[in-house]
């Protein structure tokens, strides 16, 4: 289905502008009509990391106008891999100042607006209000749900992505002409179902894909070009260098944006999304240690005051990056088929630990239940080991 243009055309492009766009200019469908309505957008574009590096370059070389930016984190090396609006010099910097300074380098014309902030409840409104399109770069469950709320609330369309190794998916909401977010995905997946991708890892090309993706259904939607994703969930699988497209129905007991809706306004999104599960939160009351009590533990341990057995329950891909020293592996896939159970010794306390500690809290319910009622976990995991404890190891 196409739309009218979300946005009218700016009253004129300047010399330096037609020649900056006439690639753009000289494409029929484009035409100085859609490049001056480019140059009148007002695009959001939230998370300025994955995703939002190359949509925001891509949007900004494009001439969108206003590019604004939520963003509230510093660039960490980590993202060097697939974050490329950042560089080696802005490691430590805020991400929505270095993505500025590689927005103005690439398009010295776009005016840039910098929403140094977690998007949240009581920000959201007012941000997305400035706006004529919405493009979510984020990464995580709780944020996703508050954009598809909001946009549906104010009535706004936003285009959504999502990555994970080496998989991509694509789709515009805008639930007064298709379905939203939730039509897609009511529910959340389980806490801990879902690996993010600190945990799973994602092929950094795979962003370029992706974000490219979201900026080209950005710029069908502000100048009324073409057919926009609307009820149609593509998906890219990077190892096949396939995209595929899904029909997305609008859900008539969407809970947002269906004929009886039960979400009138905001809720609490991230104990909707839940960090952790309820067992998992139980199982690690008065059950949980820190990196610095750990470190204690181990030194009692080799003078032979204490003896306890570490278990690491990551992935052995992420064993080979940084360890604990003396943990043995099992990964939690083992705990939750059971066959770990069998390994486990009978006379020793046990000690688990995983990334930060939400996976190990999770194992920690599980072999509760099984009985070892004096197991804990480390609080933190290796992130706050590496952080705390020693440096010497990288991060990841
Ligand atoms: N509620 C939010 N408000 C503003 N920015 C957000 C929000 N949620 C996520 N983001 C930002 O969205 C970006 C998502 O990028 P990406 O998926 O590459 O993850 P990352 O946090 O940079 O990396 P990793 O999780 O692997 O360490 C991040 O820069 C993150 O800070």
């Amino acid at each position: 289905m196409s739309l009218p243009p979300l946005v009218e055309p700016a009253a004129e492009l300047t010399i330096d502008e037609v020649r900056r766009y006439s690639r753009h200019l000289i494409i029929p469908e484009v035409g100085m009509a859609g490049q001056k309505r480019l140059k009148n957008a007002k695009v959001l574009v939230i998370g300025a990391g994955g995703l939002g590096s190359p949509a925001l370059l891509y949007l900004a070389a494009a001439g969108v106008g206003t590019l604004g930016i939520v963003e509230f984190d510093t660039v960490d090396e980590s993202n060097l891999q697939r974050q490329i609006i950042h560089g080696q010099s802005d490691v430590g910097k805020s991400k929505a100042q270095s993505a500025r300074d590689s927005i103005l380098e690439t398009n010295p014309n776009t005016n840039v607006v910098l929403h140094e902030v977690r998007l949240d409840n009581d920000n959201v409104f007012e941000i997305f209000e400035q706006y004529d399109l919405i493009v979510d770069g984020t990464d995580n469950f709780a944020t996703r749900y508050l954009v598809n709320d909001a946009a549906v609330l104010l009535g706004k369309p936003y285009v959504w992505g999502s990555i994970f190794r080496f998989d991509g998916q694509v789709s515009v909401f805008w639930a007064e002409h298709g379905p939203c977010y939730r039509c897609l995905y009511p529910e959340p997946p389980p806490p801990g179902m879902v690996p993010s991708c600190a945990e799973g890892g994602v092929l950094g090309v795979l962003c370029a894909s992706v974000g490219a993706a979201q900026v080209t259904e950005a710029i069908k939607l502000l100048t009324g070009i073409g057919d926009p994703s609307l009820g149609r969930l593509n998906i890219y699988e990077a190892l096949d260098l396939n995209w595929r497209a899904l029909k997305v129905r609008k859900d008539p007991n969407c809970a947002i944006c269906g004929e009886n809706p039960t979400v009138t306004e905001l809720i609490d999104y991230e104990s909707f999304c839940g960090a952790i599960t309820e067992e998992a939160a139980d199982a690690a009351v008065g059950s949980t240690i820190s990196v610095k009590q750990l470190s204690e533990w181990i030194k009692l341990k080799d003078n032979g005051e204490k003896d306890f057995q570490l278990i690491d329950v990551r992935e052995p891909n992420e064993y080979e990056i940084n360890r604990i020293p003396g943990s043995v592996l099992i990964p939690k896939a083992d705990f939750q088929t059971g066959v770990a159970l069998e390994k486990l010794p009978q006379d020793k306390q046990l000690v688990f630990h995983c990334k930060s500690g939400v996976r190990s809290a999770e194992v920690l319910a599980i072999v509760k239940g099984a009985g070892f009622s004096d197991a804990v976990h480390v609080g933190g995991g290796v992130v706050a080991w590496v952080d705390q404890i020693d440096p010497s190891q990288p991060a990841y």
